[in-house]
């Protein structure tokens, strides 16, 4: 492509026979012009020759490990917050008629980063919060042409090019964060250096380093921080948000693996308000939902890495910088993998007794020692909104006659196109005058609206 050496990856097999050497793809595809910009600053740009990548990688894995791990519940009570808002948020929204679910998980996906980098959750309605989100999308949507640029450069010369827009919505980002953080410090004890965040712990860790700046890890340093932050949320709110927006619409097409979903909420919750993460292992057919529509929408559908050095391959020899583009959309829907690769069936990720049965082709969160960095955080994050959500609402299409399309929209993911949804509260109980009242009220001759006795064309105008 222009210039540039490319060599396209369309098998796990192959893809794995490359991933052999673990350190000769640790490489993103080299772009001066991107390099120039993040000097190596970030998690998904640093590079080879800052040598720091490795150590900072393994900090940040170790942070959000203790952060999102058993062992500590003010994390989940966090997300169990925000679930619970957004639960809120939804019944407010949907109010008996269809509505786009997708803004109100693109707020709460951002607030499962705030939960993690700074301890803190935005209301929806925080102009604030709404700016960031309105960023990362205009960061993503440019990100969409940025490709382009790279492999002919000649595009940067056009005044407003995807990558000028594509930096200066960084720099707000960051000047954005960079405000935020000067707030944390000022409201938190000991300046911030807290066990309770991620920006608590890198402070803390810089801060062991304060008589000696120049000791410090390359990496420690509140400019990187910045950059660091910034990754997570590029990286970390449109991938979650665009999962969950995918699962939705193949629950609502798919109304009996919705119900098989609830039956299986409910035999491991049902004599609790909610699902906890203690559930993870215990809701397999959860979980192989969450897997079935990773492979079936093949969301991040290119990852593209590059060779540290010149090396040799099946007899062809690779220069040192070669674009490897790994076709992560080919592996996950190949008829030769793959049976019936377009339907949706959560049970292939099932083995005969219902238990989780990881396929070896399937890699949505990447490859090797560059593999998504928040993939245990993100999988946590996913089963927790989906399985609180289908325990408290069930989720159907607009018109029956109408299916919404699974034909995605093409960029750098592959995301659903708009759609909206019926949204049926599933604690409302249908009295005998035909109202609705909120479960949990001693009301005499209630009749529970339970799926089996749920249509669409029943209209009610519950004002719960
Ligand atoms: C469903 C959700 C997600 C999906 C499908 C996803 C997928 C991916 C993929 C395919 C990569 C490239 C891996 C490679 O080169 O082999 C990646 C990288 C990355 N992801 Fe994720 N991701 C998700 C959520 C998240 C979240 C929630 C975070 C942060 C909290 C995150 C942080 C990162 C970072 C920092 C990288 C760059 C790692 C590096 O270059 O060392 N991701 N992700």
């Amino acid at each position: 492509m222009g210039d540039i050496p490319v060599v396209v990856v369309n098998s796990t097999k192959t893809a794995k026979e490359l991933m052999e050497d673990p350190n000769l793809f640790n490489e993103r595809a080299p772009a001066p012009v991107l390099n120039d910009y993040f000097k190596g600053r970030g998690l998904a740009g640093a590079h080879h020759p800052n040598g720091f990548w490795k150590d900072q990688r393994k900090f940040v894995s170790n942070i959000i490990r203790t952060l999102s791990g058993s062992g500590y519940k003010s994390f989940e009570v966090k997300l169990q917050e925000e679930i619970n808002y957004l639960k809120k948020n939804i019944r407010q929204k949907a109010d008996g008629r269809p509505f786009d679910i997708l803004q109100s998980l693109q707020m709460t996906a951002a607030n499962f980063i705030w939960v993690l980098t700074i301890g803190e959750r935005f209301h929806h309605n925080d102009g604030f919060h709404q700016n960031v989100v309105k960023l990362l999308y205009d960061s993503l949507q440019s990100m969409k042409y940025v490709t382009a640029s790279l492999i002919f450069p000649s595009m940067l010369r056009i005044p407003g090019n995807s990558v000028s827009k594509l930096f200066s919505y960084l720099d707000q980002l960051y000047v954005m964060l960079g405000q935020k953080i000067k707030d944390y410090r000022g409201i938190k004890p000991s300046g911030g250096q807290t066990s309770e965040d991620f920006v608590g712990l890198f402070m803390k860790e810089m801060d062991k380093y304060k008589d000696d700046p120049s000791k410090a890890p390359a990496y420690l340093n509140e400019d990187n921080l910045l950059f660091v932050l910034q990754d997570f949320f590029l990286a970390g709110v449109d991938t979650t948000s665009s999962t969950l927006y995918w699962l939705f619409l193949y629950l609502a097409r798919n109304p009996s693996i919705q119900r098989k979903a609830f039956a299986h909420i409910q035999s491991v919750s049902g004599h609790r308000n909610s699902v906890a993460l203690e559930d993870y292992g215990k809701l397999p057919f959860i979980n192989a939902l969450v897997m079935e529509t990773l492979r079936v929408t093949a969301m991040v559908p290119i990852v593209a890495r590059s060779n540290i050095h010149d090396f040799e391959f099946r007899g062809h020899k690779i220069p040192q910088g070669t674009w490897f583009l790994f076709n992560f959309y080919n592996m996950a829907n190949d008829a030769s993998t793959w049976h019936e690769p377009a339907s949706f069936i959560p049970e292939r990720f099932l083995d005969t007794e219902g238990n989780l049965a990881w396929n070896e082709n399937f890699k949505p969160f990447g490859f090797g020692r560059r593999n998504c960095l928040g993939e245990s955080m993100a999988k946590k994050e996913i089963f927790l909104l989906l399985a609180n959500l289908l325990k408290e609402f069930e989720f159907s299409v607009e018109d029956e006659s109408n299916l919404p399309t699974v034909e995605p929209n093409t960029g750098l993911m592959r995301v659903p196109q708009a759609y909206r949804v019926r949204v049926r509260d599933r604690s409302a109980k249908l009295t005998t005058n035909g109202h609705c009242k909120p479960s949990g009220l001693n009301v005499q001759s209630t009749l529970p609206l339970d799926i089996e006795l749920w249509s669409s064309d029943v209209k009610l105008t519950c004002k719960n």
